[in-house]
């Protein structure tokens, strides 16, 4: 093994299209990218740009043409169902919408206690696991018998981080996990993101179109474009002075480009964090 827990190397991915005779759509191209334990590789581009068929071909989700997925020193690319299953403990997904991500007939202790069920867990484990994992992402242990229509989006999404926790993976492929919550709540939800990091180790491929966000969680961040990697680099360099065009475009077009009304929102969301991170340690979480 190379050091890597993931690496992705010379990845095509290709969509087959509707008209038979019609060549494949091509949402890939020589894609490398890699993560070591405990680093976190952030994916940013515009919409449309692969990000997510990036993060769902590691899921093998996404038909891979060409090119390996390495896990572990094991090549995933083509792994079988069987494979998938065993993988599943190690390798794990948050998606952007906690509102559609949790099936809403299950208790939030169901919803919790499934993967730990399919990994054969006895039910006296599962639920001490489970009280654990609700711990751990800052809800009440009365979660456990309550609907995810009872909670709020950023609590939804405790639930999922927690779901995606419980068999302790090394690498969670995290989609877009803060796009659908308001912005206070987004901090608070990278911040848990952040803190689960340090405890565990795990390795997060985290997927935004928001430069900002990418910026507070990654170690290192890859920048998308029309299904190619067009700069790599520490976040700190990529996000503040980036060389390839594309990336100096992207800065500008987010929302706030002024560099020192970037500085004062990242000082802002800072300022946010610290205070509810107090506030959080008195209170129920967002
Ligand atoms: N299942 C699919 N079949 C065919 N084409 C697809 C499929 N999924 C995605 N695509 C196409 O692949 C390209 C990349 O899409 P992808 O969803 O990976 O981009 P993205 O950067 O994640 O965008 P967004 O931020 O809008 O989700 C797009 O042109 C999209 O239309």
């Amino acid at each position: 093994m190379d050091g890597n827990l993931l690496s992705v190397d010379s990845l095509v991915v290709e969509y087959p299209t509707k008209h038979f005779r019609a060549k494949p759509f091509r949402a890939l191209t020589d894609i490398n990218i890699s993560i070591k334990a405990g680093e976190t590789l952030g994916l940013v581009g515009e919409s449309g740009s692969g990000k997510t068929t990036l993060g769902r071909a590691v899921l093998g989700l996404a038909p891979v043409t060409q090119g390996t997925i390495t896990f572990e020193g094991k090549d995933i690319s083509h792994a079988s169902r069987k494979d998938r299953r065993a993988l599943s403990r190690d390798l794990q997904v948050v998606f952007q919408d906690p509102y559609t991500s949790l099936n809403p007939a299950l208790e939030i202790g169901d919803i919790l206690a499934e993967p730990l069920s399919v990994q054969g867990k006895s039910p006296t484990e599962a639920k001490r696991r489970v009280r654990e994992l609700l711990d751990q992402v800052g809800l009440p242990s009365d979660a456990i018998h309550r609907l995810p229509r009872e909670f709020s989006g950023g609590q939804r999404q405790r639930v999922a981080i927690a779901r995606a926790l419980a068999l302790s993976p090394k690498l969670i492929v995290c989609d877009e996990p803060v796009s659908a919550l308001d912005l206070s709540t987004q901090a608070v939800v990278l911040d848990l993101f952040l803190q689960i990091q340090r405890d565990t180790g795990v390795s997060y491929l985290f997927v935004s179109h928001d430069l900002d966000v990418v910026r507070h969680i990654s170690h290192r961040v890859a920048v998308m474009y029309r299904g190619e990697i067009v700069e790599q680099g520490t976040a700190e360099v990529v996000t503040r002075t980036p060389e390839h065009p594309y990336t100096q475009r992207l800065l500008l077009a987010s929302p706030v480009p002024d560099p020192d009304r970037q500085e004062k929102r990242r000082k802002d969301r800072h300022e946010l964090l610290k205070a509810q991170r107090i506030e959080a340690a008195a209170s129920v979480p967002a």
